[in-house]
């Protein structure tokens, strides 16, 4: 709108006929001189607005911006993730969820499978260790397609322990960024030795061995450090070949306890070391009480639903044979406190 005073108004209005063409002119003069003020003053304002307007489409790429948004529901992620800019495309993996199994890696690819900024793999690829022969192109084709400002993801929870992984996984990247979850040593052992007899069982009707007997070696009545159940959960084992190829700040520990507990606390940990903006907020945990652990609250059309893990994580762990459980902490012991002096934090396990 133009703004014109009233003075002007009455300069224009009160010109006489003599003397009119003269000033007339300055009159024109003078509101075109105000047109030229007013439209600078619109570009100014519209440029302004468009910036902001821009600012606001890239609202949930920039850097910590799903912590801004005003209300975190399960529509403002699924906005954020319309807010993407660019094609989808295939790449390699800028984070890895690398083990440990029976720890909880399940847990944190759901909880991560949620977030805007990530596409992670759905199953496990086992590229690294099993499928390596079939090349970069068709590790690529096995992983989600990702918008620009998202991160590639995939976990395979052998790779923390598996020879071959390190070197390879370096030789993809060196910035690689790797999370390793892990848990009380003697609970993953149960949890492994409760799924390899869940598989086995499924194949053959012969008794499957007590876990007692599986630990423990039977000539020495020592624990069997050699037992495929056991060696996952001596990490610091394990973590002494991946200092080799990378430094320690390339790798996250998540508390495999605590994400069972509080799986808020240890995925926004993961955010911050992932470089992304905090997004998975409290109220997209829910603790199940009929499963015993927490799921998430999803989004289907315009209902919500709740999301849980299946039935085959989060079982009932038997009680272990007193005896054998001091023998299993005295085994443990000095291999955790070494792996605490490596990574510089302590589990208090
Ligand atoms: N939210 C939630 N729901 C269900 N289960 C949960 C959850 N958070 C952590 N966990 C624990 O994850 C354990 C399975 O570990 P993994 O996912 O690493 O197993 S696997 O290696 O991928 O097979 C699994 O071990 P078990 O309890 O022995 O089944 C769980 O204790």
């Amino acid at each position: 709108m133009i703004m014109v005073s009233k003075d002007q108004v009455n300069f224009l209005y009160n010109d006489t006929e003599k003397g009119m063409l003269a000033s007339r002119s300055v009159c024109y003069r003078k509101v075109s001189r105000y047109k030229t003020v007013v439209c600078l003053f619109v570009v100014i304002v519209a440029a302004i607005l468009i910036t902001l307007g821009c600012l606001s489409e890239r609202f949930c790429l920039r850097e910590n911006t799903c912590e801004l948004t005003p209300v975190q529901t399960p529509d403002s992620l699924q906005l954020c993730k319309k807010l993407k800019e660019g094609s989808p495309r295939k790449k390699l993996p800028e984070a890895l969820i690398i083990g440990v199994r029976k720890a909880g890696t399940g847990a944190m690819r759901f909880y991560l499978d949620m977030h805007p900024y990530v596409e992670i793999a759905n199953a496990e690829i086992s590229f690294f260790d099993f499928e390596y022969e079939n090349g970069y192109e068709w590790y690529k084709n096995q992983l989600p397609m990702a918008m620009q400002g998202q991160l590639t993801m995939e976990k395979t929870s052998n790779y923390f322990h598996n020879k071959k992984t390190v070197d390879r996984i370096y030789n993809m990247s060196s910035a690689v960024k790797l999370i390793v979850v892990v848990r009380e040593p003697i609970e993953r052992t149960v949890s492994d030795y409760l799924q390899r007899k869940l598989k086995k069982s499924e194949n053959d009707d012969i008794e499957y061995p007590k876990f007692e007997d599986f630990v423990i070696d039977q000539t020495t009545g020592e624990v069997d450090g050699s037992e495929k159940i056991i060696k996952p959960s001596i990490y610091y084992k394990h973590l002494l070949k991946w200092l080799k190829y990378f430094p320690l700040e390339n790798l996250h520990f998540v508390d495999g306890g605590n994400l069972i507990l509080n799986p808020y606390e240890e995925v926004k940990k993961v955010e911050r070391f992932l470089g992304i903006p905090h997004c998975m907020t409290q109220d997209k945990f829910v603790f199940s009480s009929t499963k015993g652990f927490y799921c998430v609250k999803k989004n289907k059309g315009r209902r919500e639903e709740t999301k849980c893990l299946p039935e085959t994580k989060g079982r009932r762990h038997p009680l272990i044979d007193p005896v054998v459980m001091r023998k299993l902490k005295d085994f443990f012991r000095p291999w955790n406190e070494k792996f605490y002096r490596a990574i510089g934090r302590s589990f208090h396990w």
